[in-house]
């Protein structure tokens, strides 16, 4: 498989000079303002389909449980080119392999609707990579070159450059003649001083390795921390947030002025916050003990660690949903769960209250933070003396879109804020292809 267009039949005449990582962007047509957002994680993917003339979207989903027998797709189109089924949810379930079947899947979906991917108004597809190291600080159009650092970097991002990868590997065989740009969830938070980028262990050792905290979902902490600004009212360069994305995977930042200065996640996403099956953080040393005293390897702790930890390992669940279920049904190991992940969120919101001196706003965001009125109750009680509060009857509205659930008057205003990724992903690559800057 090749990442470069077919050869054309009669040579061009005298071809531009490339970089490695900045292949030519081939002209556009005006007609071309279609973009295909593809979110892959370890088994699933998002996608979205947007037109950036009007920013509206024309179709959405989801695959789920990608690898097991009871594979799930779910897809609704909302402007189909014929007007059919427009906004009637279609949903498969049965075995879907892998990520290429799952984006094979995918297109079969949108090309019903008359939305495939071998439409002329398609202009970019744009893939979420959850590492992008330390060469890949902007959004990047993929060649080759790029996929190469990008599977250099699985060992740090297990879980999800793999899946990343191979959406893009599948898109390009399908494509091959249309630009495909990656956003990093790790671009955002290279503005990290190096106080807080740093860990302390031997220099030489760290930049031989290129051992330092990178951060992760930073595409989704710089929507919310300028969504939150907005909400407010203000400009987004005068307001420092915590934002708190508390998905499956979950992580914290300090977002001063609209630049991130701290973030929960490291090297890899498995320090930080307690998520739904990684620990976060804990002491290096659980790892050799398990390695020396309990006839584990290297692999085993990671394996552990990753993915038989947080809110799983604590109570064999880890939708908290579920959780509050048992909670609410006198479950010990439920509440005890819950009470550690707490008591984790609150350490960061504290230590990100002092890294900032002066917090305007905390936002809560993705499936745990926008919709688990409980979660944000418990990691604000108690701290009015701080300026934080929640008003319960606004905390516990459902609703969707951003909003405040702080009482009026307080210090800190306290927002939901959904994220979207997907739209700031299409804005990213759209804005590159059409070598616009994003507004
Ligand atoms: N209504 C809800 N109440 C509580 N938790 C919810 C609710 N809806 C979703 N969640 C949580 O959101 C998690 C998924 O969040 P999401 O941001 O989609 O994660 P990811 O992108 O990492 O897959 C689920 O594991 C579940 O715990
Ligand atoms: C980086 C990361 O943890 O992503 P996700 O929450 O999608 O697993
Ligand atoms: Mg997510």
């Amino acid at each position: 498989m090749t990442a470069t267009p077919a050869t054309p039949a009669t040579p061009a005449p005298t071809p531009a000079p490339m970089l490695p990582s900045a292949p030519a962007i081939p002209p556009l047509p005006p007609t071309a303002t279609r973009v295909l957002v593809l979110n892959s994680g370890s088994s699933s993917v998002k996608y979205q389909l947007l037109d950036m003339a009007d920013g509206e979207r024309l179709a959405v989903g989801l695959v789920e449980r990608i690898g097991e027998e009871t594979s799930r797709l779910v897809h609704t189109p909302l402007r189909p080119a014929h007007g059919e089924g427009t906004g009637m949810k279609r949903e498969t379930v049965g075995p879907i392999a892998d990520h290429e079947a799952a984006l094979k899947a995918v297109a079969a979906e949108l090309a019903a609707d008359g939305l495939g991917l071998d439409s002329p108004d398609l202009a970019v597809i744009g893939h979420r990579v959850v590492h992008g190291g330390l060469r890949f600080t902007e959004p990047t159009v993929i060649d080759e070159d790029v996929c190469a650092e990008i599977e250099r970097l699985v060992p740090v991002a297990p879980l999800h450059n793999p899946a990343n990868l191979l959406g893009i590997r599948t898109t390009m065989a399908m494509r091959p003649d249309l630009p495909q740009v990656a956003v990093f969830d790790t671009a955002f938070h290279t503005t990290m001083p190096e106080a807080a980028a740093r860990y302390a262990i031997d220099t030489e050792i760290a930049d031989a390795h290129r051992i330092r905290r990178y951060g992760f979902h930073g595409t989704s902490h710089a929507y919310v921390s300028r969504e939150t600004a907005r909400l407010l009212g203000r400009d987004p360069a005068d307001v420092n947030v915590i934002v708190l994305h508390l998905g499956n995977g979950a992580s914290a930042s300090a977002v001063a002025g609209g630049r991130c200065v701290d973030t929960s996640m490291g090297l890899t996403p498995l320090e930080g916050l307690v998520m739904g099956t990684r620990s976060g953080d804990i002491d290096p040393a659980v790892t050799f003990h398990l390695m020396r005293n309990a006839d584990m390897s290297a692999e085993d702790v990671d394996a552990l660690l990753n993915k038989k930890s947080g809110l799983v390992g604590l109570c064999g669940d880890n939708d908290m949903r579920e959780i509050r279920r048992r909670i609410d049904a006198g479950d010990a190991r439920a509440a005890l769960a819950f009470d550690v992940y707490i008591h984790r969120l609150r350490k960061y919101i504290g230590a990100y209250y002092a890294v900032l001196g002066r917090v305007d706003a905390v936002a809560f965001t993705a499936g745990v933070g926008e919709n688990a009125a409980p979660v944000r109750e418990a990691a604000l009680a108690g701290l009015t003396s701080l300026g934080l509060a929640v008003d319960p009857e606004r905390n516990a509205q459902r609703s969707a879109g951003a909003r405040i659930v702080s009482p009026d008057g307080a210090r800190v205003a306290v927002a939901v804020v959904p994220t979207d990724e997907e739209l700031e992903i299409a804005r990213q690559s759209y804005a590159l292809v059409r070598r616009e800057r994003v507004a």
